[in-house]
């Protein structure tokens, strides 16, 4: 089966076709893509390939119902775009792709796959926030997690490397969003990213989590209204906010070796957080057996990777630098462990395209989730 994956992000759009084998035999990136109003350059892939059987969408949210991949058909889109308050950097442009590629292959069945629906099974524990518990029974107030789709990969790329079905791993997934997840035995038992792609680590534009009293001090005391603070917490903050600039992780690190004091301070918040919440994770599952890097950052910026994993010694984690030095995308997935090591550390290319294929294949098989 020629899948056809559409995999909109919050920078970026990335199309796809995967053969049966999972090469890739077409592609098209686009770096900006604003989603709803720029649809042509889709339209226009798409029209142009040969043959494709399936399309498989990511889609970010799929809220407390969509936890699976799902045929689109009868209300399935509506109710996609009707999570758009949940995910408003991100849903939006899923609900783009969907009807883009449903114009020009109308009669090729289209499949949504989820980032949070790896995450499903979580524990109560990790998924619940401390509020009342009428509002969370009213608006299903919960923790969901996001990039499912590349931590499900990640994960069982390490669980290959390592010859381990039952390993614990900490997948770190840093791009443009980023967001860790403890995964053991396969299954995701914690994550960062809650109930919108909003919390837990910094990333190129999002704060990640902040003190929520602060935020209520903003509301209060700032004159900003809630417009206002949505803008700034999501395409203001993160890197960018810190640096004033760019929320490329690639000029902020140009900016720490010229020595610019914002770009060392913004790269000290970052690598701080990303190494205690690597900690967080692998307490969350009793110990860790493997560190996964994955996404634009953490396949290509091993300056990130040795910067977050110096504090790490306590838990086993060691870094070869030669290794790590020398992987930056082009050598598919390798490992960057010390000689001697507890822990293994991988560095797994992101492939949420080969994820969504096989999850496409599985449900139009009518297997089920992949
Ligand atoms: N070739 C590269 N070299 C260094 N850094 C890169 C490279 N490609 C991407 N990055 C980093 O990854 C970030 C984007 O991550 P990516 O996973 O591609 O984005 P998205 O989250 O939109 O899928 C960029 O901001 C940049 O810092
Ligand atoms: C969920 C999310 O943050 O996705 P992305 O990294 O593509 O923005
Ligand atoms: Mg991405």
């Amino acid at each position: 089966m020629h899948v056809l994956v559409v995999n909109a992000g919050s920078s970026s759009l990335k199309l796809r076709l995967l053969d049966p084998a999972d090469e890739v035999v077409a592609a098209l990136d686009l770096g900006q893509w604003s989603g709803p109003d720029e649809t042509e350059e889709i339209e226009r892939f798409a029209a142009g390939l040969d043959r494709v059987d399936a399309v498989g969408h990511r889609i970010v949210h799929g809220g407390a119902e969509l936890t699976g991949p799902t045929v689109v058909a009868g209300d399935v889109r509506d109710r996609i775009a009707a999570l758009t308050e949940l995910a408003p950097l991100h849903q939006p442009r899923g609900v783009a792709g969907i009807d883009a590629v449903a114009e020009v292959l109308p009669d090729v069945p289209a499949v949504a796959c989820f980032d949070t629906a790896f995450h499903r099974e979580l524990p109560a524990a990790a998924t619940t926030y401390a509020l009342p518990r009428e509002w969370v029974r009213r608006w299903g107030l919960r923790r969901f997690g996001f990039h499912g789709l590349s931590h499900a990969h990640a994960a069982r790329r390490a669980g290959e490397l390592l010859d381990r079905a039952d390993a614990r791993v900490v997948s770190c997934h840093l791009g443009a969003g980023a967001s860790l997840a403890a995964v053991r035995a396969g299954r995701s038992v914690d994550t960062m990213m809650g109930f919108t792609p909003l919390e837990g680590l910094v990333m190129a534009t999002r704060s990640g989590s902040v003190d929520p009293g602060l935020l209520l001090w903003l509301l209060r005391h700032a004159g900003l209204g809630v417009e206002q603070l949505g803008d700034a917490l999501e395409p203001e903050s993160g890197l960018a906010g810190l640096t004033g600039g760019s929320g490329d992780l690639r000029e902020v690190y140009r900016g720490v070796e010229a020595g610019e004091r914002d770009a060392v301070a913004a790269f000290d918040v970052y690598v701080h957080r990303l190494r205690r919440e690597i900690a967080g994770m692998a307490a969350a599952m009793d110990g860790l057996d493997a560190l996964v890097f994955t996404g634009g950052i953490g396949e290509h910026q091993p300056p990130v990777r040795a910067a977050a994993a110096a504090g790490l010694g306590f838990l086993g984690v060691a870094l070869d630098e030669d290794a790590n030095g020398a992987a930056t995308g082009d050598g598919g997935d390798v490992e960057v462990t010390a000689p001697g090591a507890a822990v293994r550390t991988f560095v797994v290319l992101a492939r949420e395209d080969s994820e969504i294929a096989r999850q496409v294949r599985a449900a139009l098989r009518g297997d089920g989730a992949a």
